[in-house]
């Protein structure tokens, strides 16, 4: 491995190793704050002041209850230092760029997605570029005439990496339609119920990056963005190589865009240090001086736990053990690759040192979720009275007439009483995948029923289907609406892992649900548990961001439907890109806050076989008492 040749990492390899150590405390002490000092000033900022970061604890740095919990209770709500949505998921959800709220309408959100999905566009290919271009800077609208389609790429090839759901698995909604959604022309019945922030765009003038305020753009801009942005603003050195960054990242491993978002904040926030401590106010000499602006400024970042990425990175399914020096050579070499090309686009001679780019990779970063309004909406169409539903009928209802004769469904498209399309296809999945909105149709069991198609009623239809006709609809993914991405928590990423944890943080996943069984027979049943509880039963169960998912088990197979909603735990937990840790149990104050990194409920081996991955074996009390 250390055949790799990095010029930095070997002109540097002192500083580099000196920034992969928690700060030693003398040196803390002479440039700012001791590590305690730090967190209790970050917990203060946080406003979550029961809680102590020490040193002290059998792992490490741990996080400690300052006072006494009670289940249930909040324990902490952490601001990540930086995030990033996965470059795949882009097509999936527009949110904004800095705090990751979803932005613009319900119509937009869903047209959006279609129109993306419709298109096959190619993250690879500048992701975010394509994917927003086509909504104006002000308006969010789309016009189209003069659409920017020329500017998209049409490459089935890489559809499959970059959305999350593919056309060739329903047919795609009328053109007509889907502009209507996105110009604001066709508002969906109670959409207004659920108003989101209007689209305000990045002050660089790229079409990357969107905003729910002017406040988050202007914070997005000085701490991050305004080296990273491709617009006529930017403060890039070089905007072509840092497109070839972009892309790099985004075919490779979109890790590397959190990893620069990392170095541009240290970079940025170096500059801003500089210009407020000149030179003469400085301690020793100008070389010093820079040095100790520098670790100030990558201070956040070496306060996280830190290794090196290629080292500690799992080892995919399909790499044999026996190759696995090989593949962390490889995944080293895309990392100085991708480090080369920053450094061209954003470098700054003063902050050599900072093979920050790669330290950042290593962070104990945490998934980033963040629950879609979209998907409140179906539920609360679903809802809906029956009565309600049917007196819905405003003229510009989509509405969808299906006609089954045995697997051959008819489609008859309206927008209010203008037919739009007639489709004939094979399965008569397909409508449920394209319009998961307003569905409405007549009468007899040759038509589908009266309701808004959601998971609910999927369920209810799934019920009717046959095994074999289930494994075909891969479809059960292209639901998901949620915003998934990579992101740093300062304090959660303190929290050492037990196997019996007191505290978790919260998803949406973990409300109740319900969940629909289809047996073999075609019979089934719904019932409604808890996250937790059903986890017990059925342990591989996996729900993905809260809308749908199957599980084949022995002789049955699972479809979840939508997630009910629990009031407690709706109450906006999981709407921005904060982490929510609650507490389990209650803890009582001394007793250090600990939250699974795993799903808990496995079996004792296959625990310690997933936190290989985070490169240590758990002792707890559970694993002791389970050890074969
Ligand atoms: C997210 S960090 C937790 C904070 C960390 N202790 C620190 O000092 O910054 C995860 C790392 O902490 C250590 N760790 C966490 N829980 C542990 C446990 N139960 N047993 C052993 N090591 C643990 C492992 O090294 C793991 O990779």
């Amino acid at each position: 491995m250390d055949a790799v040749f990095c010029p930095i990492d070997a002109h540097f390899a002192d500083e580099i190793s000196a920034l992969l150590q928690p700060p030693p405390s003398a040196q803390a002490q002479a440039i700012s704050l001791s590590l305690s000092e730090y967190f209790d000033q970050l917990i203060t900022n946080r406003g979550c002041t029961g809680l102590k970061v020490k040193q002290n604890g059998a792992h490490g740095k741990g996080v400690y209850a300052d006072v006494d919990f009670r289940e249930g209770d909040l324990v902490l709500k952490d601001q990540m230092l930086a995030g990033s949505q996965h470059s795949a998921n882009k097509i999936d959800c527009l949110v904004c760029s800095f705090c990751f709220r979803f932005i613009g309408t319900i119509e937009v959100q869903i047209g959006r997605k279609l129109y993306l999905q419709d298109l096959g566009v190619a993250v690879n290919n500048e992701c975010d570029r394509q994917t927003l271009a086509h909504i104006p800077k002000k308006t969010c609208q789309i016009n189209s005439s003069d659409s920017e389609d020329d500017s998209y790429v049409k490459d089935p090839t890489s559809m499959e990496e970059c959305a999350s759901t593919s056309s060739k698995y329903g047919t795609p909604l009328p053109k007509e339609i889907v502009e209507s959604l996105m110009n604001g022309e066709l508002v969906l019945p109670y959409s207004k119920q659920f108003p989101l922030p209007s689209v305000i765009s990045c002050l660089g003038g790229c079409r990357e990056a969107f905003y729910c305020s002017q406040l988050c753009a202007e914070a997005d801009w000085d701490l991050f963005h305004s080296l990273l942005c491709t617009g006529a603003r930017s403060k890039s050195s070089d905007k072509e190589a840092l497109l070839k960054f972009l892309q790099h990242a985004n075919e490779t491993n979109d890790i590397f865009l959190l990893a620069a978002k990392v170095v541009s904040f240290t970079i940025l926030k170096y500059r801003k240090l500089k210009a407020s401590y000149p030179e003469d106010q400085g301690k020793c000499t100008a070389d010093n001086h820079d040095l100790s602006l520098l670790l100030e400024a990558w201070k956040p970042v070496s306060m996280g736990y830190k290794k090196r990425w290629w080292e500690c990175i799992a080892l995919p399914d399909d790499v044999d053990t026996c190759d696995e020096a090989a593949f962390r050579m490889q995944i080293k070499e895309l990392a100085f690759a991708s480090l080369q090309l920053l450094k061209a686009a954003i470098f700054d001679k003063e902050c050599e040192p900072s093979s920050f780019h790669l330290d950042a990779a290593f962070l104990s970063n945490s998934d980033l979720v963040v629950a879609s309004p979209v998907e409140d909406y179906f539920l609360y169409i679903d809802d809906l009275p029956q009565s309600e539903k049917v007196s819905m009928q405003p003229q510009d209802i989509l509405t969808v007439f299906t006609i089954w004769t045995g697997s051959l469904q008819i489609s008859l498209w309206f927008l209010g009483r203008k037919k739009l399309k007639e489709l004939h296809a094979l399965f008569w999945m397909h409508s449920v995948m394209t319009i998961p909105f307003v569905v409405k149709s007549r009468g007899k069991r040759t038509m589908a029923h009266s309701q808004v198609v959601s998971g609910r009623c999927l369920a209810d239809k799934l019920a009717g289907c046959l095994k074999e006709d289930i494994r075909q609809f891969k479809f059960l993914e292209s639901l998901n609406l949620t915003l998934n991405g990579t992101a740093f928590f300062p304090l959660q990423s303190c929290m050492n892992h037990s196997c019996h944890p007191n505290a978790r943080a919260f998803k949406r996943e973990e409300s109740k649900f319900e969940a629909f069984l289809v047996y073999e027979n075609g019979s089934g049943g719904i019932f409604q548990q808890r996250g937790d509880e059903l986890r017990l039963k059925l342990h591989r169960w996996r729900v993905k961001g809260g809308i749908v998912a199957a599980l084949e088990g022995e002789g049955w197979w699972v479809i979840v439907s939508e997630m009910v909603a629990d009031g407690e735990w709706r109450s906006g937990l999981d709407r921005d890109g904060q982490a929510t840790i609650v507490a389990l149990r209650s803890i009582s104050k001394g007793e250090e806050v600990t939250i699974s990194y795993i799903d808990e409920d496995l079996a004792c081996e296959e625990r310690q076989a997933m936190l290989a991955d985070y490169g240590f074996r758990c002792r707890c009390q559970k694993c002791l008492e389970e050890e074969p």
